[in-house]
């Protein structure tokens, strides 16, 4: 898995890390190992492990943003992708890593301690609840999000976290302009604006995916997130 992940970054135009393709592999070990016993993913070849969930995490990285010593999210980590891998390749990334499932969560620190990865903070929250909380709200120049929820749902749970100026990446298929559309009315409510999107290629797996830019340009007015049930009956 690492060679194929080395040469994975490099096609990506990524210089990793003394270290970081073998921490991945080492990561990618410990994924497989612990979903035997664990629902952690659903992919299980080594090779596209290291497509899908590596590389795929690492296209993040050639957007042209800076993320050297920003404080970022994922929201909805489940076995730490995308948030992980970035701060494997990004080691300044000051990274909290949030989802709803205590036991992914107890895993994903686990994880972090056995890859010697200090700092990272492994949270058990929902996101539409730890969003409210000091600190968290208006505190983070990144969130970031795969595989968790449609767009316009997810921006009501992502937006909050940013600082004005933060952006929201939200890691989608390439048959996302529907979803897209949806999402711009709620995207304005919430203090957002949406940027032109970026479509990317991961090299190995020959396949094409979308990360959808959201930038906040505004607090997000008080009384969102909504409680989730809300959310999903009444999106904005
Ligand atoms: C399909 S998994 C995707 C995991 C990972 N982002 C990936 O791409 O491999 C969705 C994850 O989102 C979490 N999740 C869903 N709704 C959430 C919420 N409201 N707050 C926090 N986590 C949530 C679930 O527990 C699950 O681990």
């Amino acid at each position: 898995m690492q060679a194929r992940i080395a040469s994975g970054l490099t096609a990506l135009g990524l210089t990793p890390p003394d270290g970081a393709a073998a921490r991945l592999a080492e990561y990618g070990r410990l994924l497989l190992e612990q979903n035997q016993v664990m629902n952690l993913t659903a992919i299980t070849e080594p090779d596209q492990v290291a497509d899908l969930h590596f590389l795929d995490s690492a296209a993040l990285l050639t957007l042209g943003e800076d993320l050297r010593g920003k404080r970022l999210i994922d929201v909805g980590t489940g076995a730490g992708f995308p948030g992980l891998p970035l701060r494997i390749l990004e080691p300044s990334l000051q990274l909290t890593l949030l989802d709803s499932l205590g036991k992914r969560v107890n895993w994903l620190a686990s994880v972090c301690d056995t890859l010697g990865l200090e700092g990272v903070e492994c949270l058990h929250a929902r996101a539409e609840e730890q969003a409210l909380v000091d600190g968290y709200r208006d505190g983070f120049d990144y969130a970031v999000s795969r595989a968790v929820a449609s767009l316009e749902l997810l921006c009501e749970l992502c937006l909050p976290y940013l600082k004005v100026g933060g952006r929201f990446l939200a890691m989608k298929g390439v048959d996302s302009g529907e979803e897209i559309n949806h999402a711009a009315r709620c995207i304005s409510i919430l203090g957002g604006r949406l940027l032109p999107s970026v479509d990317y290629v991961i090299p190995g797996a020959n396949v094409r995916h979308r990360v959808v830019l959201v930038e906040k340009c505004a607090p997000t007015p008080k009384g969102y997130p909504r409680r989730w049930a809300k959310i999903q009956k009444a999106p904005l």
